[in-house]
């Protein structure tokens, strides 16, 4: 059965050193006739993807070939500037953990804006609240501001969140490397729980002998388009062969 379909998708971005916020000097650059249109990078370029239920994906590429960004679109963090994306089923996007987080609430008010952003109801989250709380170790903190943990707390709580339950898709930015030795031999075992079971996987990496021994299927991105997309041992030769 197929839970991810992307067809043309396509995403420009402003480049950051153009870009300001600052409404105020934007508005003085055009009185003053300085104003320049920001520029814009094609990140993403015609990709399409279709992913069936339970296949393990690995994504490839050179810095900045938009791996991050396509796994952003598919957890529906980026909208595309053009081109449609069908995913069907629950969501674990275990990228940028805790980004979602207001800082000034606390832990436990986190745990319950969080889920919802996630797609689960209040209620639900509300039962969950403790057991998120045991996984992340952070019982002794549920009435304490967000601002008051360590950034490592903050990942902890993110990661406990985001797999409390098994997601029917798990969405994984580059090896985990989320709070201490022994918290993330916990995130392992958690992990390896859903690769060996009925979720879908996608992975970035640059361990290309991982995505090889790991992932049924890779896919190479080059400027934003998808190179090569068969077996994992197929397309890190071929990616291999082309960095040569
Ligand atoms: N917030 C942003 N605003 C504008 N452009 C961005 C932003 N984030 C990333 N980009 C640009 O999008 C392109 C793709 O970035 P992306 O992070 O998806 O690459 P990547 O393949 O994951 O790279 P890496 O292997 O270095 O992690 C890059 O050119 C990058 O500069």
């Amino acid at each position: 059965m197929e839970v991810i379909r992307l067809e043309k998708v396509a995403l420009w971005r402003r480049t950051q050193e153009e870009f300001s916020y600052d409404l105020k000097k934007t508005m003085l650059s055009i009185l003053e006739g300085k104003y320049r249109q920001p520029a814009k990078k094609l990140v993403l370029d015609n990709v399409d993807l279709v992913v069936d239920k339970g296949e393990k994906i690995g994504i490839i590429g050179a810095n900045g070939s938009g791996k991050s960004t396509l796994l952003k679109i598919i957890s529906g963090i980026l909208q595309p500037t053009s081109g449609t994306v069908r995913v069907r089923g629950h969501v674990a996007p275990l990228i940028e953990l805790g980004a979602g987080f207001d800082s000034e609430i606390s832990v436990l008010d986190n745990i319950l804006l969080y889920g919802v952003l996630l797609g689960f109801s209040r209620s639900e989250m509300k039962k969950r609240a403790q057991s998120i709380l045991e996984f992340a170790e952070l019982d002794d903190y549920a009435l304490v501001p967000v601002k008051g943990l360590s950034s490592g707390m903050v990942a902890r709580l993110g990661f406990s969140i985001a797999t409390d339950v098994q997601p029917d898709i798990l969405i994984l930015d580059e090896v985990l490397s989320v709070g201490d030795e022994s918290f993330k031999n916990k995130c392992k075992q958690r992990i390896d729980n859903f690769w060996n079971g009925e979720t879908t996987v996608l992975v970035v990496s640059h361990d290309l002998e991982f995505i090889k021994q790991s992932c049924e299927r890779a896919i190479w991105l080059n400027k934003g388009q998808v190179i090569f997309a068969k077996n994992s041992e197929e397309t890190v030769y071929q990616y291999l062969q082309a960095v040569k």
